[in-house]
């Protein structure tokens, strides 16, 4: 592999402000002894879908963790530096984590649904949140995740069935809904479409062009053309480090760094 300068980030003209929805600063993570992602500082607006790029290992789902303490769950993570939600500290102390993944929703690369009806997937998070005072409450709240996650026409006459018996794609999108639910500010998804076919990719990635704007939503993916179809921002990622963050249309076209040209134009990956 070619020699590369680790040290420049090339921001696009974009200058790191600190009215935007999520802030991360200087933000490294270690498993053990091993330094996974190197003082990486960027903004997430809420308007925009921001994607992660990058090789495999370069640190991107263990960054994109950060933002909703989801490395507080792995032993051996340490994470160093800042990351705030509406320039709110979420390392701090007194931050509720619970609260927090309300409000930085998750879905994950494989669909994970409970197992439990549709209906109970996404009525779950409401009611531990108190976010329901009566059941025509719940069942409003039921219906419009499901149909912002373009799922309820497919399922709204058998609520009752379990959510572990609907397609892959099917599951995903009720995965959204569940994040939906809680009435999320941020989602972030780590590979939401790596376990699904091509059709059912293709509604993801429509729905996730649905959310843009309502939510700030952060997606990893190794997929070059899904960035560049869903995202607005993007963030190409090496070696834990973060190389370079710009309008997407502009990395894909006119990237500044050798190593992002290089990435793009598949010399290495
Ligand atoms: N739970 C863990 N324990 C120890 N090391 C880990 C753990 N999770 C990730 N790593 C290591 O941290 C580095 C970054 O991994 P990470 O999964 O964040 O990269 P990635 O860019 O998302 O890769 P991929 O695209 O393959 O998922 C890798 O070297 C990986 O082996």
């Amino acid at each position: 592999m070619a020699e590369y300068d680790t040290e420049t980030v090339v921001h696009e003209e974009m200058t790191l402000r600190n009215d935007a929805k999520m802030t991360a600063r200087d933000v490294s993570v270690f498993y053990g002894q091993k330094q996974a992602v190197r003082s990486v500082s960027i903004d997430v607006d809420s308007h925009y879908v921001t994607a992660f790029i990058g090789p495999s290992g370069c640190g991107k789902s263990t960054f994109l963790r950060c933002f909703n303490r989801m490395n507080d769950t792995i032993d051996i993570a340490r994470v160093e530096g800042d990351i705030d939600l509406d320039g709110r500290d979420i390392y701090d102390p007194k931050m509720d984590v619970v609260q927090l993944r309300a409000r930085v929703g998750m879905v994950f690369q494989k669909p994970n649904p409970f197992p439990k009806s549709i209906y109970e997937n996404i009525a779950y998070g409401p009611r531990i949140h108190g976010l329901a005072e009566s059941k025509t409450d719940m069942d409003r709240i039921v219906e419009t995740s499901l149909q912002r996650a373009g799922l309820w026409n497919e399922v709204k006459d058998r609520l009752d069935e379990s959510g572990t018996a609907l397609s892959g794609g099917q599951q995903q999108r009720l995965c959204i809904a569940r994040a939906i639910a809680v009435d999320p500010e941020v989602i972030l998804m780590d590979e939401p479409c790596s376990a699904l076919d091509p059709i059912a990719t293709a509604k993801v990635e429509e729905l996730i062009d649905e959310l843009q704007g309502r939510y700030a939503i952060v997606i990893v993916t190794h997929n070059m053309q899904q960035a560049a179809r869903v995202s607005q921002r993007t963030a190409f990622f090496h070696l834990g480090h973060l190389v370079e963050y710009g309008p997407t249309d502009e990395i894909f076209t006119n990237p500044k760094a050798d190593r992002t040209r290089d990435y793009i134009t598949g010399r290495f990956g």
